[in-house]
């Protein structure tokens, strides 16, 4: 008990605390019983903890499953990307000049009186007005400069005039020291500092080191929102506390009105730290591992990075050139916290040929070429980058895996079972084939990811129905709807907290009405079958 414990209920001095937050103590359990009501709606399973390696991080204070709703919550702050077309400075959504019209007061285009209104829109709006002259923007529909200050102007303003979010704001970590000198730093000094000191006249209300280190925490904490076309960024307060893992334990999504929220991926023990993925997790692990060192500033150590089969995946690898091998070649390690690019031997796992880091990265530096290059939306040409690049790389490698999504998404871009009708029975078995496999692949390397894998699964469910119904016997047209059923239920479990602004919000409500259609055919073939009793 700390010195200054005390009783959420009397005041007076407390013993106990609530074993799940830890955050609430109590003199008594009797105490603690009354004020449960109130202290459920903020009573969460996790603790704030400290390192040097990590700096905050969070550990379950208890057991958690996978799906649970660990945290929800909404932003501290959000605003336009830094990088954006025009945006309605109310919604974040793109603006024309046929659909805005300048706010009365400041001059920032918006969409409608409503957004003109929003409180979030307060703080430039003010410092506009402050300034003497309103602003006009005439470019629509490309990058516009000065939107890049809006987030940072929106923080700045909290430290001026609403302490308590700025409070939170400024512990969040900013890597100020370690972004001086680098290009994006001066980039920004330029493009945001300046223009917020002299366009909003404030020089002596911020100075360009604060105004820095802000940039710093919106690089370091934001997060893109995609409910709005562009995204925009939003910073969470103990959201900004989860560490990255490039297999995550935890997945995080958004509500529909742009709060975050964060779920349990997989089962989670007491004491164990909780982590979302920071950066692609389909990406290979050099490059994951790059990304993370440019944009949030630390080398990644996670069980993932460290082992090179990646779970057994072979993620990474590359066939052996020996074409009597059947080996494939990885390095012994990716960890090179060097960003020389010198990297590390590749070693066949069944015989002893070697490839130099140079070789590999001329190999895939061609083959990535060649897949940017590809023709998009055409299923001859995802075939045919298979069937070539499948003689030098794993079928798991990162780069077939992204034209099989592709291809998936081509043989199978439906939104019902009936639309598979129209594909031909090769097609609908690789069809089958890719769905299982992708789905392997992503349990085994990501098993807390839901998204790609709730999309995998609406694709199979569909596909095993299909394949059922071609079958001339009740019996098997039977067993594979109730084997549909089963996965696509699992698909409405990962996809359920989805908002229905995203293309997998859309998905789970059509997995949804899918099921229920699913169960009345169930019902009906088996009544047919003569059996009256219900299978469900
Ligand atoms: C969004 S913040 C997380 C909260 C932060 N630790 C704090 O104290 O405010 C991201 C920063 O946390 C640290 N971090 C997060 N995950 C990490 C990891 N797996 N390894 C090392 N550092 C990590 C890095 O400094 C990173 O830039």
């Amino acid at each position: 008990m700390s010195e200054d414990s005390k009783c959420e209920v009397c005041q007076n001095p407390a013993e106990h605390r609530c074993g799940s937050c830890h955050d609430a103590h109590y003199c008594c359990k009797e105490h603690q019983k009354i004020d449960w009501k109130n202290h459920k709606r903020n009573c969460r399973p996790f603790k704030v903890h400290s390192n040097d390696i990590l700096g905050r991080h969070i550990k379950a204070t208890k057991g958690i499953n996978p799906g649970d709703i660990i945290l929800q919550e909404n932003p501290l702050i959000w605003g336009p990307a830094q990088t954006t077309v025009p945006v309605c400075l109310g919604c974040c959504r793109a603006i024309n000049e046929n659909n805005s019209k300048p706010c009365s007061k400041c001059g920032w285009p918006m969409c409608s009186s409503l957004c003109e209104k929003a409180p979030c829109h307060i703080p430039e709006c003010r410092y506009t007005v402050l300034r003497g002259d309103k602003i006009s923007i005439r470019n629509f529909g490309i990058t516009h400069p000065s939107y890049s200050c809006i987030t940072v102007l929106r923080i700045l303003y909290q430290k001026q005039f609403l302490p308590e979010i700025w409070k939170k704001i400024k512990q969040l970590q900013s890597h100020h020291e370690e972004r001086k000198g680098t290009q994006k730093y001066e980039q920004e000094r330029l493009q945001i500092a300046q223009f917020i000191l002299k366009f909003f006249k404030l020089d002596g209300v911020f100075s360009e080191e604060e105004i820095m280190r802000v940039c710093g925490i919106v690089t370091v904490n934001s997060h893109e929102v995609p409910l709005t076309e562009p995204h925009h960024i939003a910073i969470y307060d103990k959201t900004s506390m989860f560490e990255h893992n490039c297999r995550a334990n935890c997945s995080k999504t958004f509500s529909s009105h742009g709060g975050i929220i964060i779920t349990a991926g997989t089962r989670i023990k007491k004491g164990d730290n909780l982590s979302i993925c920071y950066t692609d997790p389909l990406w290979g692990t050099a490059n994951r591992r790059h990304h993370l060192k440019e944009s949030k500033f630390f080398w990644c150590h996670c069980s993932r990075c460290l082992d090179p089969t990646e779970s057994g995946t072979f993620f990474s690898a590359l066939r052996c050139q020996d074409s009597n091998c059947k080996g494939y070649l990885l390095p012994k390690t990716f960890i090179d916290n060097t960003t020389n690019d010198k990297g590390f031997d590749w070693y066949c796992d069944k015989c002893p040929s070697i490839l130099s880091s140079y070789s590999v990265q001329d190999l895939l530096d061609r083959i990535g070429k060649d897949l940017s290059e590809m023709p998009k939306g055409d299923i001859r040409e995802c075939k045919s980058f298979i069937n070539t690049y499948e003689e030098l790389l794993h079928p798991n490698h990162f780069y077939l895996i992204d034209v099989k999504l592709a291809l998936l998404q081509l043989i199978g871009n439906v939104n019902d079972v009936n639309e598979l009708k129209e594909i031909d029975d090769e097609d609908l078995e690789l069809n089958l084939k890719l769905c299982q496999n992708l789905i392997a692949l992503v349990r085994n390397l990501v098993p807390g990811e839901k998204r790609i894998r709730g999309l995998l699964l609406f694709k199979l469910h569909a596909a095993v129905a299909e394949a059922g119904r071609r079958k001339a016997s009740p019996d098997i047209v039977y067993a594979s709807l109730m084997e549909a059923k089963k996965i696509l239920q699992e698909a409405v479990d990962l996809l359920k907290h989805e908002p229905i602004e995203l293309v997998e919000g859309k998905l789970y409500k059509q997995a949804v009405a899918n099921l229920k259609e699913l169960e009345l055919v169930i019902q009906t073939i088996h009544m047919a079958m003569g059996d009256i009793a219900s299978p469900m």
